[in-house]
Formats: C-alpha cells, structure tokens, sequence
C-alpha cells in the first residue's frame, strides 16, 4: 500500500513517515500543494493524509483538486490531518472531497486504525466495482441474447419488430426511402423431408449467414423472420438499391450451392419479394411489411429463385 503524505513541517513528515512505514506501508511524500497534486498523478497513492495549512494553497483546494483527477471508478481516501479543530474546518474538509478529519497532534494508534478502515472500505469497494462490472457485461450478453435468433444468431422477430418501427418513423421524419427484403428458403418442406432435420438446421444457418454477409451498411439488419423465412431492413434505400441487394443475395447463396435433390433447381435457392417506401403521415410499416410478402407470394409462384418488386407488381396491375 502507497500513502501519500503532504505535510510541509519536517519534523511532522519524519514523524507522519514512520508512523506509516510501521504500518508497513510505502510513504511518498509532498511539501506543498502543488507537489501533492504532482505525485498523486505519478504515484497513484492509494490514501492520502493531507495537511490543511500549506505554503502554497490550503488543504482543501487540493482535495479538491484531486478529487477532479480521479477516474470514473477510482476512489482515493483522503484523511485531513490539521491543528484546525471548529466543526466548521472539519465539514469544509468532508465536502471539499475528505474521508476524515484527525487533529493534531496525530496519535499513532488513531491514525493506523483509519488507515485500516479505509483499507476495508477500498477492499469493499473494489468488489462492487469487480461486481459492477460483471453485472454490465451479463446484462450485454442478456441483451445480445434477447435480440438474437437462437438457431441462426442473426437477429429475431423481436428485434425486427422493434427495428422496422423505428426506422420506418425516422424515414417519414427524414422524407427518406426504406425498403424491406422478405426472402424465404425454396421447398423447404422437401430438403427437411430429404436430408433431415439437422441438415435443415444448417442450411438456415447457412442462408442467413448469406444474407447477413451481403448487406454492407451498418443501418441494415437482416432478421430470421421465422420458420424458413427471413427479412432485411434496408433504411435509406430505394427499390433500386433493395433490388440491387436481393440479387446479390440470391446470387451469393447460388456460389454457396447447397445440395437440394427435391428442388428443381438442384441447390438451395431463395425468392425475395422487395418493397420500398417514403412513408406517408398515415401509412403503417405494416403495408411495407404486407406489401414485400405480397411479392414474395408472387416470387414463388412466378417458379422461385427470383427477386420480385412490389412497385412492379402495382404496375402489372394498373
Ligand atoms: N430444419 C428446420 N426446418 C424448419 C425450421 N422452421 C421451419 N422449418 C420447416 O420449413 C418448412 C417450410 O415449408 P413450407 O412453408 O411448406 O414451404 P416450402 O417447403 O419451403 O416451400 P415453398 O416455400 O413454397 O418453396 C416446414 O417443413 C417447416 O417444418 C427450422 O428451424 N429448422
């Protein structure tokens, strides 16, 4: 343990040190203010006695001082030591940053038992802080998990549900496209039926490690929407881009080429329906979500395997 001691009365150092030293503590010691401050950043004593009356300051401006240059989750004690004895030193003491308050003369025995009681209290502290810390990260990790989608990692419904809503106001705000992807696994059903469960567990893996890895902006999430189905929620997109995106999907899980012997198309394919929108005061990000899964619909029956836009559909209609 470091103890840093400000005293600028010699004969009270020597006398403060070897009380300290007794202790079987490391004394580092400053004269005057300015030095105190000095050493407390190079040293990083882990209590200091500090006197009230000094050449350069007074005690408790330093306290002050030193209190400013702790971090967050550092505490020093600090214990004023002074021959300044009214009520009124020892409270300007304790709210200008102090522990304690002894007078002088300084007795040995007073001294080292509030040495050891602002040890107990570093020691109580340091595990609440150990503590505090573990309770962040567990709390992270519960968040992470909350979020995630057990089987595939990739985010859940219920972050979907939360993200799309979010972003869908901040476009209407911003008069801004967001575009949504709906992309669900082709002959699903059969690949489970032909190779089992387990391997139908790792394609979906598989699938939506694709389409996490084609998205590139940090806005995008792509989410296991549920069962077979996944959807990517683009924020500032037009069809353009999200037409762009699916393709590149579609393309990526081709080069993948996951056997399929059930499908048509001899390996594991994707239909996306895509539909993008600038958000009206009344539209809800519902239509958005209704209108990409009527392209879907579309894409599967249109043979699956493809990217189908919801505007091109609008304009079949029309
Ligand atoms: N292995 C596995 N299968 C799942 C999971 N979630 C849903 N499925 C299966 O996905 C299949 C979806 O089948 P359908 O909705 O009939 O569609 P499909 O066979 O993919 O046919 P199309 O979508 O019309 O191309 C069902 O057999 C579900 O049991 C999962 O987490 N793991």
């Amino acid at each position: 343990m470091k103890i840093l001691i400000v005293e600028d009365t010699r004969s009270n150092l020597l006398v403060l040190t070897q009380y300290v030293e007794r202790l079987g503590a490391t004394a580092v010691k400053a004269e005057t203010g300015a030095q105190a401050i000095e050493i407390f950043q190079s040293e990083h004593p882990d209590i200091v006695l500090l006197d009230v009356v000094l050449p350069d300051t007074d005690g408790f401006a330093v306290a002050q001082r030193l209190r400013g240059l702790e971090r967050a989750e550092n505490w020093t004690p600090i214990i004023f030591l002074s021959s300044l004895g009214k009520d009124e030193d020892i409270e300007r003491g304790i709210a200008s940053g102090g522990d304690d308050y002894l007078h002088k003369p300084i007795s040995e025995v007073v001294l080292g038992a509030k040495i050891r009681a602002m040890q107990r209290i570093i020691q109580m502290r340091t595990s609440l802080v150990v503590l505090a810390r573990k309770l962040d990260t567990a709390n992270q990790e519960l968040k992470r998990l909350s979020a995630s989608d057990g089987l595939t990692g990739i985010a859940n419904r219920r972050l979907f549900d939360e993200y799309i809503s979010r972003e869908w106001r901040r476009a209407r705000r911003t008069s801004n496209s967001i575009a949504l992807l709906m992309c669900d696994v082709d002959h699903f059903k059969l690949f489970n039926d032909t190779y089992g469960h387990q391997a139908g567990d790792d394609c979906l893996r598989q699938v939506a490690g694709v389409i996490q890895r084609t998205m590139e902006r940090a806005s995008d999430v792509a989410a296991r929407y549920g069962g077979e189905e996944f959807a990517a929620i683009l924020p500032e997109t037009a069809i353009g881009g999200a037409l762009f995106v699916g393709e590149k999907i579609r393309h990526a899980l081709h080069a993948l080429n996951i056997p399929h012997a059930g499908s048509p198309h001899g390996r594991v394919t994707l239909s996306i329906g895509i539909a993008a929108q600038v958000p009206d005061t009344e539209g809800l990000h519902d239509d958005l979500i209704k209108a990409a899964d009527r392209a879907l619909y579309r894409a599967k029956h249109e043979g699956r395997d493809r990217v189908v836009r919801a505007d091109a559909m609008l304009a079949d209609h029309e």
